[in-house]
């Protein structure tokens, strides 16, 4: 099973609704919240998903790039998102806030930026949906995949194999054709792909192209 969730990030905010048109193939939409403080950048909080969320029936998968997750993801579950993402090294107590996604009907979902290793939380990982691994330094779109996060998405898949379940594994940064077969190589079912799918000409046809090569190179 491959997933790929296109980030708004990369689309025209001044007109998201024909960004979404633009992608009905896609598995789910990407939304990155940003808050200029976990990252150096901001980009939209809890009124533009709640506009997003009236606009389509597609999957929202968000991604909080903020310090204070404990006290805003719940709420991003509560308007409708399907998943929510928390990066571990801002959550305060990240077991309490998976289960507190998971009671709002959320699939639960944590982050690691590139120097983050995933040994430390692998006891987390039952309490989990999904494991999103940064390859990129979180904060902007259009930057260059970096390759050392590889071993870390290979040692992850092995975690989560062991665990069992039905956790996805998603990368996000710099996902594009040149890139989406390594991923998938080493376990990935998930991909995010900002500028690869709204910076061609047919993001749809991107959107099947990735998946085609994700299929393809899985393990
Ligand atoms: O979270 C982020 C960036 O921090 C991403 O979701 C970007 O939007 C990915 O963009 P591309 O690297 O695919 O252009």
């Amino acid at each position: 099973m491959v997933r790929i969730m296109p980030s708004l990030l990369a689309a025209d905010f001044a007109n998201l609704q024909s960004a979404i048109e633009s992608v009905p193939g896609a598995d789910g939409l990407h939304v990155d919240v940003m808050d200029n403080h976990f990252v150096p950048n901001l980009t939209l909080g809890l009124p533009v998903l709640e506009s997003i969320r009236a606009a389509t029936p597609m999957m929202l998968d968000v991604h909080l790039m903020i310090t204070d997750p404990d006290r805003w993801a719940p709420a991003f579950a509560e308007a409708g998102a399907e998943s929510v993402t928390f990066h571990v090294e801002a959550a305060a107590a990240p077991v309490r806030l998976a289960r507190e996604l998971r009671a709002r009907g959320a699939r639960a979902s944590m982050a690691l930026k590139p120097a983050t290793p995933i040994e430390p939380y692998a006891d987390l990982l039952p309490e989990l949906d999904m494991v999103l691994i940064m390859t990129v330094e979180p904060g902007f779109g259009g930057q260059k995949f970096l390759d050392l996060c590889l071993p870390k998405i290979e040692r992850t898949r092995a975690l989560l194999d062991r665990v069992g379940g039905d956790v996805w594994l998603q990368v996000d940064g710099g996902v594009s054709v040149e890139t989406v077969e390594r991923c998938a190589a080493a376990g990935v079912d998930s991909f995010v792909a900002g500028s690869s799918v709204f910076g061609a000409d047919d993001p749809d046809v991107m959107v099947t192209e990735l998946r085609r090569l994700a299929l393809a190179a899985s393990a």
